[in-house]
């Protein structure tokens, strides 16, 4: 009998029931554990949520992908495995430690020759990825420190193609961005997002609310336009 009382228990049973549809193979769980064992905060995205932006990938036929907010390269792994062996995936990380860690499993795993971890401030690496004049990317994943979301959307429109996917984590922060006067810099990070989505001339998009094993959140998805 499901206990209705207790909802994140029960969020929590359900993904796991879900589970056979997102198996994590011996390098995925390798990724995760690394990451624990290097002492990264425990703020991967869920196995689901993997299998999940690689179904997108997938879907969009990604060649490119980007990626801000690398962590230990757990999220890398699976939009990496969506790519053929020609894509190229860039994925940006401000900590070198993450980074290593990213590097070492991305390297276990085989996918070393389509991913580039690029060390520094996300807006930093992404003006240089401009200024090189770099090709458009597929799709576009922003998990980084979402106190500067606004500006990672307004910078990856220039490394962006009228129809490029970009999908924005965890801007639901438990139902906390509702409150205009929240004092989490994060939360306002998010509704300065929105703002500058709100009549955007070149994004269009929705935000879908989630439950699950990593609590109530949601993620942002959005279509360049032109
Ligand atoms: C939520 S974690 C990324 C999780 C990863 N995408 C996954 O699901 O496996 C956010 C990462 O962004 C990095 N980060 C924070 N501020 C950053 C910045 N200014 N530039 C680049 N990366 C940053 C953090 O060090 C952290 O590793
Ligand atoms: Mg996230």
């Amino acid at each position: 009998m499901t206990d209705l009382t207790d909802p994140e228990a029960l969020w929590s049973q359900v993904d796991a029931y879900f589970g056979v549809l997102a198996p994590e193979d011996v390098h995925l769980v390798a990724t995760r554990a690394r990451a624990h064992a290097a002492g990264l905060p425990d703020i991967a995205v869920a196995p689901n949520q993997g299998k999940f932006l690689q179904l997108l990938a997938s879907v969009v036929g990604a060649r490119r992908i980007l990626e801000i907010g690398t962590l230990g390269g757990y999220s890398t792994l699976w939009l990496a495995r969506a790519l053929p062996s020609s894509g190229r995936l860039v994925t940006l990380e401000l900590d070198p430690a993450h980074a290593a860690a990213a590097r070492e499993s991305l390297a276990e795993a085989g996918v070393s020759d389509r991913v580039d971890v690029v060390v520094g401030p996300a807006s930093e690496s992404l003006a240089t990825l401009a200024r090189a004049g770099v090709d458009a990317f597929d799709l576009v994943f922003i998990d980084a420190d979402k106190q500067q979301l606004a500006l990672y959307v307004d910078l990856s429109l220039a490394l962006a193609r009228p129809g490029t996917l970009v999908v924005v984590d965890n801007v639901v922060r438990a139902g906390a961005v509702v409150d205009a006067a929240h004092p989490d810099d994060r939360v306002q990070g998010v509704r300065h997002m929105v703002d500058l989505l709100t009549d955007h001339p070149r994004l269009d998009g929705t935000v879908i609310q989630t439950v699950g094993v990593k609590g109530y959140d949601g993620f942002a998805l959005l279509r360049v336009t032109s």
